[in-house]
C-alpha cells in the first residue's frame, strides 16, 4: 500500500503521543470533536483518497460543500500540526495526523495505523457529490464502498462508526412524518413503533432542523456494538443505517457483530480497526507524490 506502521519512528518518534495528547486536550473541553474527527477522516478518504484534501480552505474547496458543512474538529488537526512542527518540522503530513486522530477519537477500538501518507494539493467542492448519503439505497451504499475497494463487511463495520456521535434532525426527519412510500404520508414502517414517539419528540415536524440526536441511542459516547443492537430493534436513526438490517445481505453482518447464535461471530471493535486500515489506505499519496504541508489548511 505504501504506508506502514512506524513510518516516523526515526524522523518523528513522538508523533503518535503528540496527536493523542492533542485529541485528548480538545476532547476534554468538547467531547463532540471525537465523532467529528472520525467522520472527517471518512470524508477525506472518500474524495481523492486520504490526502487531507478535506482540510484545505478557500472558495469551492471540499469543506465548503454541503455534505461537509457539519464536519467538526478542524482546529484539532491544526493544533496537532502546530505542535508537530515544533517537535519535528516539515516531517508529518496532515493526512497522517487526521488518520491518527480518527483512531484516537474512538477510544475503545484501537488499532495500529500505518503512516506515510502525503498531502494532496487539490480540493474541489464538486467532488463531494458522490459521498454516501443517508437516503442512499443499500445497493448504492455497497456500490460507493466497492468503488473504493471496500466490501460489504467493510461497509457494515465502518457504518458502525455511528456507535458514537450525533445527527442533525434534517437528515432523518422525513422518516418520522412524511415518508414517501406508495402509501403516501406516515412514518417509515421500519421504525420500532415504541421508539417513534421518542424520535418525534426529539425532532418535531416544525422544530429546529439542526437539533442533534444520538446515532446510537443509549450509547452515544462508547465505542461498542450497541449500534447494531439498535438496528436489530428498529432503532436506527438514519434510513441508511436501518437498511443495513432491512436488507438480508447486510443483515447477516449485523447479526455476526451481535454474536447471534448459529452464525460465525465477528468482534466489532477488531473488525472496525481492520476495515479502518483499509479505508485509511484509499488512494494514498506516497514517495514523490503530493507534499508535506506546512499548515494543514493550505497547500505550500
Ligand atoms: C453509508 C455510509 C454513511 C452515511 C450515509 C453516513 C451519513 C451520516 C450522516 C447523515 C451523519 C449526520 C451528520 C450531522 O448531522 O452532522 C453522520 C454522522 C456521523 N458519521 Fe456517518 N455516514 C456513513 C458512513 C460513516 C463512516 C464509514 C464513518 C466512519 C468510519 C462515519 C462516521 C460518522 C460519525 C462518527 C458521525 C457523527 C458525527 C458527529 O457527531 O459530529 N459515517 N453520518
Ligand atoms: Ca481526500
Ligand atoms: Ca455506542
Amino acid at each position: 500500500q505504501g504506508t506502514r506502521v512506524g513510518f516516523y519512528s526515526y524522523t518523528c518518534p513522538e508523533v503518535e503521543s503528540i496527536v493523542k495528547e492533542t485529541v485528548t486536550d480538545h476532547f476534554n473541553s468538547n467531547p463532540t470533536i471525537a465523532p467529528g474527527l472520525l467522520r472527517m477522516h471518512f470524508h477525506d478518504c472518500f474524495v481523492r483518497g486520504c490526502d487531507a484534501s478535506i482540510l484545505l480552505t478557500g472558495s469551492s474547496t471540499e469543506r465548503t460543500a454541503g455534505p461537509n458543512s457539519l464536519l467538526r474538529g478542524y482546529e484539532v488537526i491544526d493544533d496537532a500540526k502546530t505542535r508537530l512542527e515544533a517537535a519535528c518540522p516539515g516531517v508529518v503530513s496532515c493526512a497522517d495526523i487526521l488518520a491518527l486522530a480518527a483512531r484516537d477519537s474512538t477510544k475503545g477500538a484501537s488499532w495500529k495505523v500505518p503512516t506515510g501518507r502525503r498531502d494532496g494539493r487539490v480540493s474541489l467542492a464538486s467532488e463531494t457529490a458522490n459521498l454516501p448519503a443517508s437516503r442512499d439505497s443499500i445497493d448504492l451504499q455497497k456500490q460507493k464502498f466497492a468503488d473504493k475497494g471496500l466490501n460489504d463487511q467493510d461497509l457494515v463495520a465502518l457504518v458502525g462508526g455511528h456507535t458514537i456521535g450525533t445527527s442533525a434532525c434534517q437528515f432523518f426527519r422525513d422518516r418520522l412524518f412524511n415518508f414517501n412510500m406508495t402509501t403516501g404520508n406516515g412514518a417509515d414502517p421500519s421504525i420500532d413503533p415504541a421508539f417513534l414517539p421518542q424520535l418525534q419528540a426529539l425532532c418535531p415536524q416544525n422544530g429546529d432542523a439542526n437539533r442533534r440526536v444520538a446515532l446510537d441511542t443509549g450509547s452515544p459516547n462508547t465505542f461498542d456494538a450497541s449500534f447494531f443492537k439498535n438496528l436489530k430493534n428498529g432503532r436506527g436513526i438514519l434510513q441508511s443505517d436501518q437498511k443495513l438490517w432491512e436488507d438480508a445481505s447486510t443483515r447477516s453482518y449485523v447479526q455476526r457483530f451481535l454474536g447471534i447464535r448459529g452464525l460465525q461471530g465477528l468482534n466489532f471493535n477488531v473488525e472496525f480497526g481492520r476495515s479502518m486500515v483499509k479505508m485509511s489506505n484509499i488512494g494514498v499519496k506516497t514517495c514523490t507524490e503530493g507534499e508535506i504541508r506546512r499548515v494543514c489548511s493550505a497547500i505550500n
